[in-house]
This record gives C-alpha cells, sequence and structure tokens, in this order.
C-alpha cells in the first residue's frame, strides 16, 4: 500500500521544491503567506478578494506575493508603489495574465483586454484612441446616451407610480441594469436588443444566451485554471471554450453583415457606432475578422457591469446619506429647474454631482484590483525582485481608502473633491478607478459621462428613501466576489417622483438621428454641441449668450454651429473667420433673420435694420 505513495509524494516534493523554494532563493521576493505544494496559496484567497489582500497587506506591507498555483502573483496597496507599476514601470508590467478562461474567450488575445503589449496591442489601442473614444465620437453618440437614460427613468416612474407599488421598494439594479446593457450594445452593435417595453427579441435572447453561458464558463474550474499543466484533465471543459466560441462570433457576424448591408445601401456612409465605424476602418488598420469580434466584446464585458455597478454603490451612499442626496437635488433644482430634463451640457455646472460620482468611485471602484497586468521581463518593484511571467495587480480600493492620503477615508463626503481637485482618469495615483497607464481605461470618459448621468437623473427626478423599517445604518455595504463588484444585497429603496408628469417621458431619439444624419450626410457642418430633438441647443444656451458661445468656441474651436429649434446658427470667433464672414462672403451673409416677432413689428423686414439685403435695402441705405 505505501509503495505508489513514493513516487506521488516525490514528484510533489519535487515540484513544490521546483515553483516555491527555487524563486524564493533565486530572487528577493515581496513577503506573503506560506504556499502550499501544487496549490499555493489558492485556499486561503478569500472570495472577496481585494478585501483579502488588503488584510493580508496589513500583515506583510504595501507590497507582497502569493502563488496561485504555479504562477506568482504580486499585490501593490499604496499609491505611491502603484506609481511605480503604472508609471515607472508600466511598459515592462502592461503585458496580460491571460487565465484558461481569458485565453478561450480571446483566441489567445487576439482582442484588446487580454493582448499582451506588443504591435497587436498597439494597433487595437490606436483605433480606440484616434476612432472610437475620441470627444467628436462621444458626443455624436450622445443622443443614445440620453435617450437611455431617460428611457430608464420613464419605467421607473411608471413602476413606482403604479398603485399595485405604493409604499413598496424597487430594486434599482434591475433599471440600472437595463440602462447600462441598452447603451452599450446601442454604442456598440448599434443595436437595442430589447424593445420599449423591455421584451429581448431574438438576437438579444441569443445575446443573453451568449453572456449567461460566459459567466458559467469563466466561473468554472478554479482551481485547474491556475495549474496549467492540469488542463488536459477536462477536455468537456476545451468543447464547451469552442462551442461558446463559435456561438459568440456567430451572432457578431449576423450582425456586422447587416451593418454592411446597410452601409451599402447608404452609400458607404459609416455611422458613429463602434461596429460601423470598425468595419470601415477594417483596412485602413489591417484588422482580422477575429480582432474585430473580439473588440466588440471587449466593449460590452468591460463597459456593462463597470457602469451599472458603478452607479448602483453611488446610490446606496446617496440612499445611506440624506444630508448628500439633498445638497445634489439642491444643485441641480438651482441649475436645471423644475422645467426640463437634465442634459450632458450641464454637467460643467454641477461640480457636486461630479464630486458624489467621483467619492462613490472612490470608496466602491467596480473593478477594485483593475485587471492583472503580467511582468514582460524581470522588474524591481520597491527593491523587490519581480520575475518575468508573474502577475501584478493593484489594488485600488485600498489605494482609495489609504489613511495615510485621505482624511477620515472610510466616510462618504464628496465635498473632499471641492477643497481638492483630484483626476480620477489617471493621473493622480491616490484615485484610480479606471487605471492608468499604457492600459487604462480607453472607456474611462464614456463610463464618467453615463455614471454622471444616470447618477444626475435619478436624483433630480426621484427623491430616494430606504424601505419601510430599513435604517441607513442598516444597509448591506459588502460587496460579492467577482472582477465587477456588484453589491452583496442589491440595494432597495422607494423612489419618490419630485418633477412635473411630462417630464417622466424618454427623450426620443429617432427623430433627431435621422434629421441629425440628413444634414451630416448632406452637409460639412462645422462643429458644435449635439442637439436634442425639436428644441436643438436651445436649452444649452446659457442666458449671457456670448459667453456661452465663446466657451463653446474652446470645445468645438473658432467656429461652431447651434441649433435653435430647427434653425442651424454658425458663430465665428476669430478675426480670420470674422473677415471671411465680414468681408469675403459679405454679400451671401447679408440677409437677416426675423424672429416671429421681429417680423410682426417691422411688417417682414420693410425698415432698415431688419431688411433682406436686396434691392428696397440698398436703396433705404442709400437714403
Ligand atoms: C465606470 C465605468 C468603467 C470603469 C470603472 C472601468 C475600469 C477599467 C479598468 C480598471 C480597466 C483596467 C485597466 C488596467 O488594466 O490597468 C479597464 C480596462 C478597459 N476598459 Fe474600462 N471601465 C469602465 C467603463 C468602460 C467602458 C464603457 C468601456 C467601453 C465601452 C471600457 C472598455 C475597457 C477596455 C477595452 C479595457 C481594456 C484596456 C486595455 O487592456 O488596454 N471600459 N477599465
Amino acid at each position: 500500500m505505501g509503495l505508489p505513495l513514493l513516487p506521488i509524494f516525490s514528484i510533489t516534493l519535487i515540484t513544490f521544491l521546483f515553483y516555491h523554494l527555487y524563486p524564493r532563493l533565486r530572487y528577493k521576493l515581496p513577503p506573503g503567506p506560506c504556499p502550499l505544494p501544487v496549490v499555493g496559496n489558492l485556499y486561503q484567497v478569500k472570495p472577496v478578494k481585494f478585501r483579502c489582500f488588503a488584510e493580508w497587506a496589513q500583515v506583510y506591507g504595501p507590497i507582497f506575493s502569493f502563488w496561485m498555483g504555479s504562477t506568482l502573483n504580486v499585490v501593490v496597496s499604496s499609491s505611491a508603489l502603484a506609481k511605480e507599476v503604472l508609471k515607472e514601470k508600466d511598459q515592462q508590467l502592461a503585458d496580460r495574465h491571460r487565465s484558461r478562461v481569458a485565453a478561450r474567450f480571446s483566441k489567445d488575445g487576439q482582442d484588446l483586454i487580454w493582448a499582451d503589449y506588443g504591435p497587436h496591442y498597439v494597433k487595437v489601442r490606436k483605433v480606440c484612441t484616434l476612432e472610437l473614444f475620441t470627444p467628436k465620437k462621444l458626443e455624436a453618440l450622445r443622443p443614445i446616451r440620453e435617450e437611455e437614460v431617460t428611457t430608464m427613468v420613464e419605467s421607473l416612474y411608471k413602476d413606482c407610480t403604479n398603485p399595485e407599488n405604493s409604499g413598496k421598494s424597487l430594486s434599482v439594479r434591475k433599471y440600472l441594469g437595463a440602462a447600462a446593457l441598452n447603451n452599450i450594445t446601442r454604442l456598440t452593435f448599434g443595436k437595442r436588443f430589447m424593445n420599449w417595453e423591455g421584451v429581448l427579441d431574438d438576437q438579444g435572447l441569443e445575446f443573453q444566451a451568449i453572456a449567461a453561458e460566459r459567466l458559467k464558463l469563466a466561473s468554472s474550474l478554479a482551481t485547474a485554471m491556475h495549474i496549467p499543466w492540469l488542463w488536459w484533465m477536462f477536455p468537456l471543459e476545451e468543447e464547451a471554450f469552442a462551442k461558446h466560441g463559435e456561438r459568440q462570433d456567430r451572432l457578431a457576424r449576423v450582425i456586422m453583415e447587416e451593418h454592411s448591408a446597410t452601409r451599402h445601401k447608404s452609400g458607404g456612409t459609416a455611422q458613429q457606432h463602434f461596429v460601423d465605424a470598425l468595419l470601415t476602418l477594417r483596412e485602413k488598420y489591417d484588422l482580422s475578422e477575429v480582432t474585430i469580434i473580439g473588440l466588440l466584446w471587449d466593449m460590452i464585458a468591460a463597459g456593462r457591469d463597470t457602469m451599472a455597478v458603478s452607479v448602483e454603490w453611488a446610490m446606496a451612499e446617496v440612499i445611506k446619506n440624506p444630508r448628500v442626496q439633498q445638497k445634489v437635488q439642491e444643485e441641480l433644482d438651482r441649475v436645471v429647474g423644475y422645467e426640463r430634463v437634465m442634459t450632458e451640457s450641464d454637467f460643467s455646472n454641477l461640480p457636486y454631482l461630479e464630486c458624489v460620482t467621483k467619492e462613490a468611485m472612490r470608496l466602491h471602484p467596480p473593478t477594485p484590483l483593475m485587471l492583472p497586468h503580467k511582468a514582460k521581463s524581470n522588474v524591481k518593484i520597491d527593491g523587490y525582485d519581480i520575475p518575468k511571467g508573474s502577475n501584478v495587480h493593484v489594488n485600488v480600493w485600498a489605494v482609495a481608502r489609504d489613511p495615510e492620503v485621505w482624511k477620515n477615508p472610510n466616510e462618504f463626503r464628496p465635498e473632499r473633491f471641492l477643497e481638492e481637485d483630484v483626476d480620477m482618469k489617471g493621473h493622480d495615483f491616490r484615485l484610480l478607478p479606471f487605471g492608468a497607464g499604457r492600459r487604462v481605461c480607453p472607456g474611462a470618459q464614456l463610463g464618467i459621462y453615463l455614471v454622471t448621468s444616470m447618477l444626475g437623473h435619478l436624483l433630480h427626478h426621484f427623491w430616494w428613501t430606504p424601505p419601510e423599517g430599513v435604517k441607513a445604518e442598516e444597509i448591506d455595504m459588502l460587496e460579492n466576489p467577482g472582477t465587477a463588484t456588484y453589491m452583496r444585497t442589491p440595494i432597495q429603496a422607494i423612489a419618490n417622483p419630485r418633477l412635473p408628469a411630462h417630464l417622466y417621458n424618454r427623450v426620443v431619439v429617432d427623430l433627431f438621428i435621422s434629421s441629425y444624419l440628413c444634414q451630416k450626410l448632406r452637409f460639412k457642418l462645422p462643429p458644435g454641441p449635439c442637439r436634442l430633438p425639436i428644441m436643438g441647443n436651445l436649452f444649452d444656451i446659457k442666458p449671457v449668450r456670448f459667453q456661452c458661445f465663446a466657451e463653446w468656441a474652446q470645445v468645438y474651436g473658432p467656429i461652431i454651429s447651434v441649433w435653435t429649434g430647427s434653425n442651424l446658427n454658425v458663430v465665428v470667433s476669430s478675426p480670420e473667420l470674422a473677415r471671411e464672414v465680414l468681408k469675403e462672403n459679405d454679400q451671401h451673409l447679408a440677409n437677416r433673420h426675423r424672429s416671429r416677432s421681429v417680423t410682426k413689428f417691422t411688417s417682414d423686414g420693410q425698415d432698415l435694420a431688419w431688411a433682406d439685403y436686396g434691392a428696397q435695402y440698398v436703396k433705404v441705405k442709400k437714403l
């Protein structure tokens, strides 16, 4: 009986010595918990990893290491070390660790998220930076965001004013999830997979089934996943991954074909959705079909949960802190008022709302460990050796609660950002919800727009209270395990409408899109703020117009177009363009725009000031 055990014991011992003792003797590794043979520290890591790592950091310090099977993992938990990882040693640490699941999902890194840092990555990242997430593109996609966010408000209003739900609380997650999903599928695939009643169409059902299957596959085989030489033991799983991949490709391909056909019909004019943009750019950037499909699914995976998670946490904090809720609402009432809904143009006048978004993302970054980076070569961090191939994690959750850099770090106090403006897009290493450096989130600005917009609308339209009998301090503020950290207990709350009933209707985008696109396709118009249906930019224009236009000129340049209802207005703000308007094109631009009242008072331009340029005007002017 004892004999067969001997070789097993010897193999285990040799493996242990090889994987764990040899690197420890050869390198000066960061301190950390003692690993077991074969599995390393796999069974010591608690499900909510970032909390477990924050506890370990208390014991071993701001940099520690542990073993997941045979892979060395390093975690840093201070702002100074985050800077070392994401700025000073950024290039050596910009590869990705692809777990077995990530490797299968990404066809071994042919997408963006799971690609190693190299020529392929640089090319695809360039597509994101120069083509997909430019300020102009984000502005062009704004109507979709505004329609989806107001649709969420409409659906919440219907439910909370339904007499059957009187006094009952709602699960906010349901509405946030639908808004995030519709936003991301429309931006990415140019499709809404559900109708306005929330019923999924056939492609939506397939999309949902793929997402559920992905989740199931991702959570399977937790142990074997970390020990590559055990993978051969699970051939069935391999088959399931392959089938899943085919299913994902099939859906993406059908959608791509639909878009190609539409583009063909419209004479090859690309629209703004990512799928159209990528198909148009295919040759310019030499993008393979695998990469385009991978990128489309990346956007869905990276954008969907992160946005819903961020808003749910922010709502939980606001419901727990009625003082903050009241203060945001006072700001919204002052700036937006009770006669219209908020738009993204209001953001610059809503500093407190911006602080609330930041404070929520500080305390609850949706991906608290970001995504793991991998060392491309041997590198030193804080004087320790990090061997090539190790995974490096930044615990941004712990950094954002570090008492060394944050006063009362666990308190939800948005005012801290009024006192000190801290960047959250990767320039300040105390606050890193989107990461920093080469692999910083390319969708950060889009994420901020959507999170701020959802939060702003929810707070402008409703006053929120905890469910009957639940005290604010009883709200469960713990997390579920997972890469994107959902609340363990979905927040429940009572929504009380606070605006006139007609402001709860969804802002329709179809009409806008068609007239907007017609104009866009026919003329090359000057840039300018995105307009709403019917009203155009009427509500965006601030009372002191020349100042407002000067501000817009800073954003859009010295020639901008602004819509007042259906009238196109063009404003120029440079001496060269003033000369072009008032000298070179003077004659073409010498007519007057007469509003309705001016038309009435001047009998349709019979005077001098409001007359169009013509024989009558020349005669009167001569006099
Ligand atoms: C509140 C919303 C969001 C948060 C908090 C967030 C956060 C992050 C973080 C922490 C990373 C990893 C950075 C790193 O590895 O160093 C990341 C990567 C990424 N995010 Fe976001 N994200 C958000 C929204 C979005 C959206 C809306 C999109 C696209 C539609 C997006 C697309 C991506 C992609 C493609 C990557 C991979 C970048 C790379 O590997 O180079 N994210 N995001």
